[in-house]
């Protein structure tokens, strides 16, 4: 049986609870509170769980919702719909101020700020005179649809987990989308960039999205209660909500209905049974809460949500199928693709391009020019600052002299996403995949910019066409690099060098004019190596331009037109394969004197029917490891102004 059958049986049971004969009262007071903590702990399971941000000050949130409805349903007496209204609004206003000054800070000072504003707001409704006070706000009217009366019972309960399983499903479509691919890729910062997203964006998205959750359940509790005063709505409150996060499991939706459901019966029943045991009644089950935190992070690290996914799979049960389907895909409109420049036409010029880390020039005056349908190749020791030049190009680092222009455009300055607009896509030295996310994602993450989808239109899931045929081309760009046979495996669970391949794929899905590939043959087998020189060639016959770095020579030598060879930061040689090798600066560089020679190439990579480049008069191919002997001692760059040298 898989969950959506087990929740299809128990759904209709959840809705007949309450009259159901023998179920006491309390309980439907407990499935209430139940139900009003999840709305805000979902908010945190996107926000901390999957966009790593942490918040203390959710209540804070509650508390907007709350008192917005109390104020205006008592003292301006209009309706509680309008309350909620016009709670979402002043919380969405609030949430949008706040998220787009704290959420620059990173690490440990975003946590600090939001433990600020949640202390503040709260001394704020306890210090208004026109919010009661301490005292808060009393008689405040129960909910009521076309006359008929929600009462603080049976039928409040059925709003109030009507709402959840609601925002349970748009939270779940929301993650399941173009956006909520972006949301997932928070975490890593410049690659998601890279591709288009908009980091600042999704992360005020987020927050005000967690934020209206609360809000919502702030106004469902003030029309259960009928008052609202400050003491629900403080930090103790942010903190059991975060708490009900990491116990549930941060990484699921329905973590969230598991954390708040385990937290508050856990803390019923201590209450019961510890002032027996230990005759007081001092709030020992906080002590309680602590070693259970303690047991939870010990021995189940990723929550409570992800042990009963297990559990249920021992018991016989099926997960729920996260394959893609195939006739979908087949059905779905194709994306759109730019058109390419003429093969030979300049594409990307960079130009005295300089990069220094404080006293270290990394990057020292380099200066080219790549073409459409050429593929060049940019070598040299280790350190010698190729990836630094990549990050240049792509807008991942500001220069700190000289010019990029890209398809005759100057794009120094801009920003990655930009960059990535403009048709520059690349991959990374140190493989950058979301692991959890499956190969088909995280490739589709690739064709961000190709689709317009919103956050709106995910959760209610209206953008499944658009989603299909970005799926559809992730599907493409997989198949074409030769990774069919993982479409629906997690990319973390490939070996590393296929985890590169991948990179290649959710590269191409930007439809790119020029690829930047940074050492994509690294941890290839041979006849891996082979099939990606293959797929390169190929892109260079349809017209795109690639720059790569690497460091297998056969590799390099075999498949490029051009190379250029840097060593500590400066150009040491330029010219085509069959020169470079017999360059003797080069032949210093690499092998660290003339009387060395390369070794004896293997078989060729590249694909049979085009001949290597100076392939007769190539003295041969080297595989170049990461490191070569002596290099230990080698400096890692050049200094800035070291006497008696030119800079
Ligand atoms: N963010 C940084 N801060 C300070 N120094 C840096 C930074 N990034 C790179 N460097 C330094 O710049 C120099 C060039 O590094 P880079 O990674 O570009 O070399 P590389 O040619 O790509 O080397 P490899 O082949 O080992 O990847 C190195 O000395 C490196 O330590």
């Amino acid at each position: 049986m898989r969950p959506r059958h087990l929740l299809m049986i128990l759904l209709p049971i959840l809705a007949l609870l309450p009259w159901i004969p023998g179920v006491p009262p309390f309980w439907i007071t407990q499935m209430n509170y139940i139900g009003l903590y999840s709305l805000v702990v979902l908010g945190l399971v996107l926000l901390t769980g999957v966009g790593g941000l942490t918040s203390f000050g959710q209540s804070a949130f509650v508390g907007l919702g709350a008192y917005s409805t109390a104020w205006l349903t008592t003292v301006a007496g209009v309706s509680p719909w309008l309350g909620l209204i016009a709670g979402l609004a002043l919380t969405c206003l609030v949430a949008y101020a706040l998220g787009a000054i704290t959420l620059r800070l990173s690490g440990h000072y975003l946590p600090l700020c939001t433990l600020a504003w949640c202390l503040a707001l709260y001394y704020l409704y306890g210090n208004l005179d026109f919010l009661g006070r301490y005292d808060g706000i009393a008689g405040i009217p129960p909910l009521s649809i076309g006359g008929w009366s929600l009462g603080t019972g049976p039928r409040m309960y059925l709003l109030i987990w009507l709402i959840l399983l609601l925002a349970l499903w748009a939270t779940h479509n929301l993650l399941d989308s173009r956006a909520g691919r972006a949301i997932r890729a928070l975490r890593s910062g410049s690659m998601a960039e890279s591709f288009g997203v908009d980091l600042a964006h999704y992360k005020v998205v987020i927050f005000v999205y967690a934020a209206l959750l609360g809000c919502v359940s702030g106004w469902l509790y003030a029309h259960m209660q009928r008052a609202v005063s400050p003491s629900p709505f403080g930090l103790g409150y942010g903190i059991e909500y975060l708490f009900m996060a990491v116990v549930g499991g941060s990484g699921s939706v329905w973590g969230a209905v598991a954390g708040a459901a385990a937290i508050l019966i856990v803390k019923d029943q201590l209450q019961n049974v510890l002032p027996g045991l230990v005759g007081t009644s001092a709030n020992l089950e906080l002590l309680a809460f602590g070693v259970l935190m303690i047991l939870v992070l010990q021995f189940a690290r990723d929550g409570l949500w992800p042990v009963l996914a297990r559990l249920w799979s021992r018991l016989g049960g099926r997960a729920e199928s996260k394959g893609h389907d195939p006739a979908r895909l087949a059905a779905a409109p194709e994306l759109p693709r730019r058109s390419s420049p003429t093969v030979g036409d300049l594409v990307l010029e960079v130009d005295r391009v300089r990069k220094e880390f404080g006293g270290l020039v990394a990057v020292n005056d380099i200066s080219f020019r790549l073409r459409a349908g050429e593929i060049m190749g940019l070598i040299g020791p280790n350190g010698a600052g190729k990836s630094t030049t990549f990050n240049l190009i792509s807008g991942v680092a500001p220069l700190s002299g000289g010019a990029v222009r890209f398809m005759g455009d100057r794009i120094d300055g801009l920003p990655a996403r930009e960059i990535a607009r403009r048709g520059l896509a690349r991959s990374f030295q140190h493989v950058q995949l979301l692991p959890d996310m499956s190969v088909l994602e995280n490739v589709a993450l690739g064709a961000h910019l190709r689709s317009g989808s919103g956050v709106v239109s995910a959760a209610l899931r209206l953008d499944r066409t658009a989603e299909a045929a970005l799926l559809r081309e992730a599907a493409r760009q997989i198949e074409r690099v030769g990774l069919g046979d993982v479409l629906d495996q997690p990319a973390g669970s490939l070996p590393l060098g296929r985890q590169r391949i991948v990179e290649i794929a959710r590269a191409l899905c930007c439809d790119p004019i020029a690829l930047l590939l940074d050492e994509p043959a690294a941890g290839l087998r041979y006849q891996e190596k082979q099939a990606l020189a293959a797929v390169l060639d190929q892109l260079r016959r349809e017209g795109m331009s690639l720059l790569l770095v690497e460091h297998d020579m056969d590799f390099v030598m075999n498949l490029t037109d051009h190379l250029l060879v840097m060593d500590f930061g400066t150009m040491l040689a330029e010219g085509v394969p069959a020169d470079i090798q017999r360059n003797p600066a080069v032949l210093e560089a690499y092998l660290g004197g003339l009387d060395e020679t390369w070794d004896e190439p293997g078989p060729g990579t590249v694909p049979a029917d085009r001949p290597a480049p100076g392939e007769s008069e190539r003295p041969a191919g080297r595989e170049v490891g990461e490191m070569r002997a002596g290099e230990a001692e080698r400096p890692a760059g050049r200094e800035v102004a070291r006497p008696g040298e030119a800079t």
